[in-house]
């Protein structure tokens, strides 16, 4: 007798995350009074480093794409193992995340695609995959940021739109946009993003990546 095997589709691959990246002379200028004017494009490459080591460390994570037009930072993510997509045409956070998702679903269409901010720089690979868990029990879902603000994470199911709306107050324009707010003790690192010295401070405490750390801990010490 012949075994079948069970029905295997793209979408059991695992994610396709999306990680949008400014140019690093103008990236986290809000960390500028914080860290100075030569740490500070430093910190936002070690932010996106430890951000998309521990994405790619995640088990159900597949690939990563970053979305930048930075080229020393694109070398840096891509020798991590991500796929660099050049920014879009059309400036703008959301027309770069809608611009990554579109690059990979147009190799895999039926990819799960999730968007992640790439300043998470103490993202833990564990949580991540607890939101991605979350995440694919919903059409589209998102997570909002430590301050209950922003969004950090937003998720699209195989044939979805991702319809990114992030910027600012976008915790309630997700919402509005009918996703799913994802609500999980525990995924902390997830909802760390760091705009401010402030948030550095805090990431610091729930532990940094390792690129972050000796960048930071460096300038500090
Ligand atoms: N590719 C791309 N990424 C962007 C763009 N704008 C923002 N991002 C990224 O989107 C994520 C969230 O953005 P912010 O937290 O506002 O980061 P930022 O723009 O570097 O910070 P500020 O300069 O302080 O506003 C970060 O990973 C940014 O690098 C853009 O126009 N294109
Ligand atoms: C990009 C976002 O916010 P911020 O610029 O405050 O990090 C967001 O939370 O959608």
């Amino acid at each position: 007798m012949k075994l079948l095997h069970p029905t295997h589709t793209e979408a059991d691959d695992g994610w396709s995350l999306v990680v949008p990246l400014k140019p690093l002379a103008l990236a986290k200028s809000r960390l500028a009074a914080a860290a100075g004017a030569r740490l500070r494009p430093r910190l936002a490459l070690a932010f996106a480093e430890d951000t998309v080591g521990a994405a790619l460390d995640c088990a159900r994570v597949r690939d990563v794409a970053v979305v930048t037009d930075d080229p020393a930072a694109g070398a840096a993510l891509a020798a991590l193992g991500a796929r660099i997509v050049p920014d879009s045409p059309a400036a703008g956070l959301n027309a770069a995340l809608a611009h990554g998702a579109r690059a990979v679903r147009a190799g895999r269409p039926h990819a799960r695609v999730a968007a992640l901010n790439a300043d998470l720089p103490a993202l833990r690979p564990a949580e991540l995959a607890l939101v991605l868990d979350a995440a694919g029990n919903f059409p589209r879902a998102f997570l909002a940021d430590a301050a209950e603000i922003g969004t950090t994470f937003l998720s699209a199911a195989p044939g979805v739109e991702l319809e990114p709306a992030f910027g600012g107050a976008s915790r309630l324009r997700h919402l509005s946009s009918g996703a799913v707010e994802i609500r999980l003790a525990g995924v902390d690192s997830v909802r760390r993003d760091v705009d401010t010295g402030e948030d550095l401070a805090a990431a610091l405490a729930l532990g940094l990546g390792p690129r972050t750390a000796a960048r930071w801990l460096t300038a500090a010490g």
